[in-house]
């Protein structure tokens, strides 16, 4: 890996995706105090945000201690707890350097939701009631994905704890199930092991544009088994090469489910833009926050930037990707705006970047039933606009 490039420093398409590795800057954009906030602003917001949505503020918290040790994140509009927002809160933990936080999600999760048996063994199931109880047995590849960067950050800002605090050590589990389920007895794997790309579930055959984090698998090549790290950088390219299939040219918007050709999947109703399809804005963004942007990323960026320029929040629906509007409001409009927002990280000069960020910084955390999907990708806009989500590499 070479270091210290800039984002600044675009790379080209074909550089990002010649299996050599992505590039560590080391240095962060601050996009917010580019475009004018104060450092002492942006502090502040970023300590409300935190207090909001862990601390007991009934209408807008996300986070529910539980026992002594353990802790949740509810999904409130569909009162379960979902791998999801487990590792998004360990993730966030992490960035914040929670450990106590961080502890206590990890080890509700492993009690939980960890699965040491069946066909989904070495898996998490990705919805449990605030009991513990299981809703479902499969799990959300997401979920994992997000567990094993968290848990490699933690090992690296904290260091390795005993079971189940061993963070590298698991994380290390999870990939190598992530790959290697089914070799040995039933089961599948969450990454398609010949075209390297993510699945929507491990038994299918098609992804979901939003799952797809080339700048995780770039780090999963450096941290995970020796003998996955070749594959973790061939799927960082493969994800490089499928976004732009499945992201429309014109608006940029990607559906939620789509065929490993990138057309949408409409199988099960999805193959439009709707919630999960929001975190592709933020994906890129971040990618260009940690690795730079490639011509495409900024083209992405710009054109979901452009598309949402005339639109009121208020007014936001479903989508087909070519931008045509159904009836249907979004039920996320503040987790659309955060996401927004982060795109402009990939395209910080393009004339809507301003606009959209400007527009996020005005917007307050969700309150309400639906809030904890919009809180979520609010959290991290506000850590990666800030320059406070970043890589945690392991002690020299
Ligand atoms: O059928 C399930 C499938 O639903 C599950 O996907 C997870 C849940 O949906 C995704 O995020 C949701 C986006 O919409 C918001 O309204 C919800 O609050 C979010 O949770 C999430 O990314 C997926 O992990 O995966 C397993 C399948 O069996």
């Amino acid at each position: 890996m070479n270091s210290k490039k800039g984002p600044a420093d675009a790379k080209s398409d074909e550089e990002m995706d010649n299996g050599k590795g992505a590039f560590v800057t080391g240095q962060y954009p601050n996009l917010l105090e580019r475009y004018g906030h104060a450092q002492e602003e942006i502090e502040a917001r970023l300590a409300d945000a935190w207090r909001r949505l862990f601390g007991d503020d009934e209408r807008t918290r996300i986070y529910y201690p539980s026992g002594d040790d353990m802790g949740y994140m509810l999904d409130t509009g569909n009162l379960d707890v979902r791998t999801e927002g487990m590792s998004y809160g360990m993730m966030m933990a992490v960035q914040m350097d929670d450990k106590a936080l961080f502890d206590r999600l990890w080890r509700w999760t492993w009690t939980y939701m960890h699965m040491n048996e069946g066909v989904h063994a070495g898996y998490f199931a990705w919805s449990c009631a605030p009991d513990g109880t299981r809703n479902s047995s499969g799990p959300a590849p997401d979920g994992e994905e997000y567990f094993a960067l968290a848990l490699f950050f933690a090992a690296h800002r904290w260091g390795e704890g005993d079971p189940p605090l061993d963070y590298a050590a698991k994380a290390r589990d999870i990939l190598r199930a992530c790959l290697h389920n089914g070799e040995q007895g039933p089961g599948y794997p969450m990454w398609n092991r010949d075209n390297r790309l993510i699945k929507f579930v491990p038994e299918c055959a098609y992804s979901d544009p939003s799952y797809h984090l080339p700048h995780f698998y770039e780090l999963f090549a450096l941290w995970a088994d020796e003998a996955d790290r070749p594959f973790w950088r061939e799927a960082a390219a493969a994800s490089r090469a499928y976004l732009p299939l499945a992201c429309h040219p014109e608006t940029g918007l990607a559906p939620e489910y789509a065929y490993y050709d990138g057309t949408p999947n409409d199988e099960r109703g999805y193959g439009h833009f709707y919630s999960d399809a929001y975190r592709v804005a933020a994906n890129v963004g971040l990618e260009a926050a940690w690795f730079g942007a490639t011509p495409w990323m900024a083209r992405e960026a710009e054109a979901i930037l452009r598309f949402f320029a005339d639109k009121d929040p208020a007014d936001y629906r479903r989508y087909r990707i070519d931008g045509t509007p159904f009836e249907e409001p979004a039920l996320h409009p503040v987790g659309l705006v955060a996401s927004n927002a982060c795109a402009a990280l990939a395209a910080p000069d393009s004339p809507h970047a301003r606009e959209a960020v400007a527009l996020f910084w005005r917007t307050p955390v969700r309150e309400g039933e639906r809030r904890y999907y919009d809180n979520c990708l609010y959290m991290f806009a506000l850590l990666a606009l800030s320059g406070r989500y970043r890589i945690w590499m392991p002690a020299a």
